[in-house]
């Protein structure tokens, strides 16, 4: 495929008098850089949603404030020549990569984005203030590349929930698209931190999304059991009688028979995820489980139990090596009653 070059845009300044053509609609791809096959999907994504006559900006910035520990932010992979023909590749028409002093000129911002209690949980928690350093720029990079659409990938579950929060919070009056997680054909899902994985430990790495996937599989599973019992014909008379004794003293011992009954619902989907994790975890080269949680995609709190429909999110995050992954598979618990 030919395509024309992308502008390289490094200063606010050159990003405005950026020409848009009348009536064109911008659609922006916020990333990190180190771009690989994900992002190309988004930025392909956004190409097809902003047409032939739209503008698509990719920004590529490592934003520091929503870095931890310091030698996370250190040895993020920075390859921008790469990144440019990646982008370019994707149909991206600008590439607007800042340095830190362009973005935050008085050093380190006073007034930023709070996540709130949504920012808190899973990833907040594991690593705390990441969220309200991600949201500041990323408010930030939306004043300053002014979209009409931005795009970001399922793969970051939590940044996708809350960035549509403070857009909708916040009216800033900007449409959001969510594009699936892009995986290696291994299951793997991409993410620029891959690179850091020896072989061993991308052989490890694999368990998060086997995990994610053994669960979406038990659920179906349930599913289609449940389906079946409700199609199936009624027993009618001295069959249905006796049926119902047989429930009345099983009843009776409801302890019992909550020990006898196997796990169903959420508690199925997050114990067979964890059996997966839990081998991983006794590998030569161990995964080191973070969390592992079933969560409301609306708020990322813990579904119960007891949940019998709607959407949810199963999401994990564990350490092999020094590498830190995260990966996630929406479900939906519909049909389970
Ligand atoms: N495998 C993927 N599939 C779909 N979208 C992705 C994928 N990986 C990253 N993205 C999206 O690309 C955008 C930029 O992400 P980012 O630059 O942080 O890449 P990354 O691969 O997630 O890096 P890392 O997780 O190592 O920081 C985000 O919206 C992110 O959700
Ligand atoms: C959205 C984002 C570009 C903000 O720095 C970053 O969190 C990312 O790459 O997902
Ligand atoms: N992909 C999310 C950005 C981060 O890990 O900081």
């Amino acid at each position: 495929m030919t395509t024309a070059p992308a502008a390289l845009i490094r200063t606010s300044g050159e990003l405005h008098a950026l020409a848009r053509p009348a009536g064109a609609q911008r659609a922006v791809v916020m990333t990190m850089g180190a771009l690989h096959q994900g992002h190309a999907t988004l930025i392909r994504a956004a190409r097809a949603a902003a047409g032939p006559d739209g503008q698509v900006v990719v920004t590529v910035f490592v934003n520091p404030l929503q870095f931890g520990e310091a030698a996370d932010l250190e040895r993020y992979p920075r390859t921008l020549d790469a990144d440019l023909a990646v982008a370019e590749e994707a149909g991206a028409d600008a590439v607007f990569a800042p340095s830190a002093e362009e973005v935050y000129p008085g050093g380190e911002p006073q007034v930023r984005i709070t996540a709130g209690p949504m920012g808190e949980r899973l990833e907040g928690s594991s690593r705390p203030g990441h969220f309200d350093g991600m949201l500041t720029v990323v408010a930030k990079l939306l004043h300053l590349t002014r979209p009409d659409a931005a795009f970001f990938g399922q793969k970051d579950a939590q940044q996708l929930a809350l960035i549509r929060r403070m857009v909708r919070d916040l009216d800033f009056g900007i449409g959001i698209v969510a594009v699936p997680t892009v995986r290696d054909p291994d299951g793997l899902a991409l993410s620029s931190r891959n690179r850091f994985l020896s072989a061993g430990e991308r052989t490890t790495a694999l368990a998060l999304s086997k995990a994610l996937f053994a669960a979406r599989d038990r659920l179906a599973a349930q599913q289609a059991l449940h389906a079946r019992a409700r199609t199936a014909p009624q027993p009618g008379g001295r069959a249905a009688a006796l049926t119902r004794l047989g429930e009345a003293r099983a009843a009776a011992d409801s302890q019992a028979v909550a020990l006898a009954r196997p796990a169903v619902g959420p508690a199925a989907v997050r114990a067979a995820a964890r059996a997966v994790l839990d081998e991983a975890a006794q590998e030569d080269v161990p995964l080191v489980l973070d969390y592992l949680a079933l969560v409301d995609p609306a708020d990322f709190t813990e579904v119960p139990d007891d949940r019998d429909g709607g959407e949810a999110v199963l999401a994990v995050a564990a350490r092999v090596g020094a590498t830190r992954l995260i990966d996630n598979i929406p479900l939906n618990l519909g049909a389970l009653t």
